[in-house]
């Protein structure tokens, strides 16, 4: 261990500390860690993930800082990033210092154009059409296209939101949409990015710690299910890139992608970032939270919408009286809807990133008074974080009016960090919130939701499956009933 380094237990051969987190919970690495910092009784804990030095904060106040140190922006280069791009980093997610920058910049920028980030008429007209589209379907008016998904008056939650999340996201990436046709094979492809959201998240994997094992064991390691995920949203997008490719003209500028092809056309002849692997793996780093994280957030809505009905009706109540029955709820009305909006951040307070995503020390720094080399992974635990007793009341209950005042407005400041902080904010946060609330307004507007005769309604803290964001327990077919 370096002199200085967080308290943290004996590092072991090959795995380092892995062995004892696996000890500890082998099913949630979080709370492994976050047990070990209370038996250290520091909420900074030093250990090592095969060789590599890992520093983990485990309170809200520390897990806050760590995301704003000026030293800690980076992303490990490991295996898990550059196994998406043939052994090269690329996209969003996985780059840093000024390639990241430039890169994310640039699709911020011009993403904006098409309504990502902001309020944009001509987005939120085409998402309510998919909320339109998936509550016709909850209704069980369904479509030859809708077996995978509808069946014997049962839905399967959460490849129900997949099709309509994906669409959202094209209309800003490609300006093209998935049509029903379609939907299934997008839900495969959903089902995909769903694997590989299982199966990555360093921090709490042994194939980051020793890449040879998906050589030794490719199922068990979750290699197969990463690289097949990564590959089948690849192929996906490749199909969408070389349309806009074939089609291309530059007085018609359809999305983000014919913006990025224009850019690499100015470019041309210069050594620059802009390149086409560039741009499917900034294409695919954008639309895989969108086919995963919005569905998953919303299956977990609707588990507690089940957990606690009397919440669910609370937030019915107040949607009936500020909308009404006869059209759906849109973002003009949220402002006036603060205990659904309560609900929605109550829901990503307990579910979410384990993790956000795994940060990398990019220089030896200080940091609380402990020392960081360069290169240590930087791990910000948001699960403990978001069950920080001194910050948060009964932390492990579902209780949406902790985001609001006495008076029933929402709380000014809300200190979750459910999509980060700081200079990697998760990029999507704004079109993530409104289109999150869109649907779940939705849902909560017009349908019951229930289990099936003799299965249990999941507990998110015992079944939730780990990753690079929790998600819920497979195959869940849940069954749907219309509010009159
Ligand atoms: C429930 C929904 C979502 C949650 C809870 C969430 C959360 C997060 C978190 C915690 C991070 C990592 C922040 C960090 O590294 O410190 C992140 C990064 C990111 N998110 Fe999201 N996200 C969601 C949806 C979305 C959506 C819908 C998109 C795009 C359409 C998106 C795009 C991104 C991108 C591109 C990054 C990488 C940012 C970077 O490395 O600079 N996210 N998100």
């Amino acid at each position: 261990r370096p002199p200085d380094f967080p308290p943290g237990p004996l590092r072991l051969p090959v795995w380092g500390n892995l062995w004892q987190l696996l000890l500890r919970n082998n099913k949630y690495p979080m709370k492994a860690m976050a047990a070990l910092s209370k038996d250290y009784g520091n909420p900074l804990l030093g250990l090592f993930l095969g060789d590599f030095p890992m520093v983990v904060a485990n309170d809200l106040e520390t897990v806050r800082d760590m995301f704003s140190h000026p030293a800690f922006q980076g992303r490990p280069d490991g295996f898990t990033g550059r196994v998406r791009a043939f052994g090269r980093l690329h996209g969003i997610f996985f780059t840093d210092g000024p390639y990241w920058e430039v890169q994310r910049r640039f699709s911020l920028r011009h993403m904006r154009d098409y309504g990502f980030g902001r309020r944009f008429e001509k987005l939120e007209a085409l998402v309510l059409e998919e909320v339109q589209g998936v509550t016709q379907l909850l209704r069980a008016n369904l479509t030859p296209h809708d077996a995978d998904v509808a069946r014997g008056g049962r839905v399967l939650f959460p490849d129900v939101f997949a099709a309509a999340s994906m669409n959202m996201a094209l209309a800003v990436l490609t300006g093209t949409r998935v049509t029903p046709d379609q939907y299934p094979a997008a839900r495969v492809v959903a089902r995909h990015v769903l694997e590989f959201q299982r199966a990555g998240n360093a921090g709490g994997r042994a194939i980051d710690a020793t890449p040879w094992l998906r050589f030794v064991a490719p199922g068990l390691s979750g290699y197969t299910a990463y690289k097949g995920g990564n590959d089948g949203l690849m192929h996906f997008i490749q199909a969408h890139v070389q349309d806009h490719k074939d089609s291309f003209d530059s007085e018609i500028i359809r999305g983000f992608c014919d913006k990025y092809l224009l850019e690499m056309q100015k470019r041309a002849g210069e050594d620059s970032s802009f390149t086409e692997m560039q741009m499917v793996l900034t294409l695919m780093d954008y639309i895989f939270p969108a086919a995963t994280a919005i569905p998953s957030a919303l299956t977990f809505a609707v588990i507690f919408m089940m957990r606690h009905p009397e919440m669910a009706e609370r937030a019915h109540q107040e949607i009936k009286d500020v909308v009404g029955l006869d059209r759906l709820p849109d973002l003009n009305d949220r402002v006036d809807l603060p205990y659904t909006e309560a609900f929605l951040r109550e829901t990503l307070r307990l579910t979410g990133t384990p993790f956000a995503v795994t940060h990398r020390a990019t220089e030896d720094s200080y940091f609380r008074g402990y020392y960081v080399p360069k290169n240590t992974l930087i791990v910000p635990n948001a699960w403990a974080a978001h069950r920080d007793p001194n910050v948060f009341e009964k932390p492990f209950e579902f209780m949406p009016e902790r985001f609001l005042q006495q008076n029933g407005q929402l709380k000014k400041k809300d200190v979750t960090v459910s999509f980060g902080l700081g200079k990697r904010l998760c990029a999507g946060e704004t079109f993530a919130r409104q289109n999150l609330f869109l649907f779940l307004a939705a849902l909560l507007q017009g349908f019951r939701f229930a289990m099936p005769e003799g299965v249990p309604v999941p507990e998110p803290e015992e079944d939730a499956m780990f990753g690079f964001i929790m998600t819920p327990t497979d195959e869940m077919w849940i069954e749907v009933s219309e509010r009159r």
